[in-house]
């Protein structure tokens, strides 16, 4: 027999009903928000800014964009709403510039070397990833045997690095690419000009899953003493132009990761469940020398504050991500921990948080 509630819910007052039916407004169209930034991208709205100067009127964009002018009372209205939601900055003479945001979306703007992050937005916003969001609630539904394929996994048939993605969907596949190239090769810049002693008094490091050797050559450029290796799988490595400044290794992290007096995982845990993160951090244990002799783990991926204000739903927005995209997680500081004692280490420090990001220091 359900037990009975000792609470009965207060009807709400009119006040807070329609105010309630504008938040659900306000909840159910806000998916609305992305398309606007990815017609943005689309239509080379930042751009477009940039190049006429870092502000533009509503007639100069029609111009510039070559658009319809009976378009441009719509394009007022999207210029209103990327405003609002903080993707342009306007003022009362109707006036559009940019802001850190939309600069990050600027063609040819190069920051730390690194792309502009378009590739991320126009991947996230695409059919294939939106169709593995609306595949959530059938996923919730059937009881599937570990390891849990992901939504994305249900409704396309592979994983995001699956090989077959390559096959099965070459648009995706190209999609995916160049969207994790645009989010993982930026920020090396930040860390190494924030962090200094994280690489400073190292002689050798290990960027395990380093991909194309774009953060390591970084380093190694920052710190010309440090002698890089550069793991990842054979298709990776195969496919890397090599300029001799690191050392590329082609290999499986979960079978051995070459040694090193520190080994680095950057925007790798979140991509793996709890059980391959020990793993994985149990073979980058036996990589390196004791703590005493400098060794450590290097770890950069999201810790989720839930003080953090704003950051902190920012946060939960990319662990709901890992959970529909992949079948990994982000952590907080407490599942870190764990995670961390299971594999062996003894101890631990957050060296710094830098946006929704933190900087981990693993000791043996
Ligand atoms: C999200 S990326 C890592 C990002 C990279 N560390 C960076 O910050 O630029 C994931 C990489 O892990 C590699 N990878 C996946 N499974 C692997 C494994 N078992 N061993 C080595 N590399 C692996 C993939 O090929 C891919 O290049």
């Amino acid at each position: 027999m359900a037990a009975k509630s000792s609470q009965t819910m207060t009807i709400p007052t009119d006040a807070e009903l329609v105010q309630a039916q504008a938040d659900l407004w306000r909840h159910s169209l806000s998916y609305l928000t992305p398309m606007a930034l990815s017609c943005a991208i689309q239509l080379g709205i930042p751009t477009a800014i940039h190049r006429l100067g870092g502000a533009a009127s509503l007639p100069d964009l029609v111009t510039t964009l070559s658009l319809p002018p009976s378009k441009a009372p719509f394009l007022g209205r999207l210029l209103r709403l990327l405003s609002t939601t903080g993707v342009l900055a306007s003022n009362e003479a109707g006036i559009y510039s940019l802001v850190p945001l939309s600069y990050l979306l600027v063609d040819g703007v190069r920051i730390d070397g690194d792309a502009s992050q378009t590739a991320l937005v126009l991947a996230v916003t695409s059919r294939h990833y939106m169709e593995a969001a609306m595949g959530l609630a059938d996923w919730f539904k059937k009881d599937i045997a570990q390891p849990v394929p992901s939504p994305f996994e249900e409704v396309h048939g592979a994983a995001l690095f699956e090989e077959s993605m390559a096959v099965l969907d070459p648009e995706c596949d190209k999609l995916f690419n160049e969207a994790l190239a645009a989010h993982d090769h930026m920020g090396i810049g930040t860390i190494l000009r924030e962090c200094h002693g994280l690489f400073s008094g190292l002689q050798s490091l290990t960027d395990c899953c380093g991909g194309d050797g774009t953060t390591a050559r970084s380093i190694v450029k920052a710190y010309p003493h440090i002698k890089c290796n550069v793991l990842d799988l054979p298709k990776v490595v195969d496919k890397a132009s090599s300029d001799g400044s690191v050392n590329y290794v082609a290999g499986d992290m979960f079978h051995s990761i070459p040694p090193a007096q520190a080994v680095m995982l950057k925007l790798v845990l979140h991509f793996w469940g709890d059980e391959d993160c020990i793993n994985i951090l149990a073979q980058c244990k036996k990589a390196i020398p004791s703590r005493e002799a400098g060794g450590k783990v290097i770890i950069i991926d999201i810790v989720v504050d839930s003080s953090s204000g704003q950051m902190f739903e920012t946060q939960l927005l990319m662990d709901v991500a890992m959970m529909v995209y992949t079948r990994g997680r982000q952590r907080d500081e407490n599942e870190w921990s764990s995670i961390f004692a299971e594999a062996g280490f003894s101890d631990y420090k957050i060296v710094k948080k830098l946006g929704a990001r933190g900087v981990i220091e693993v000791y043996p």
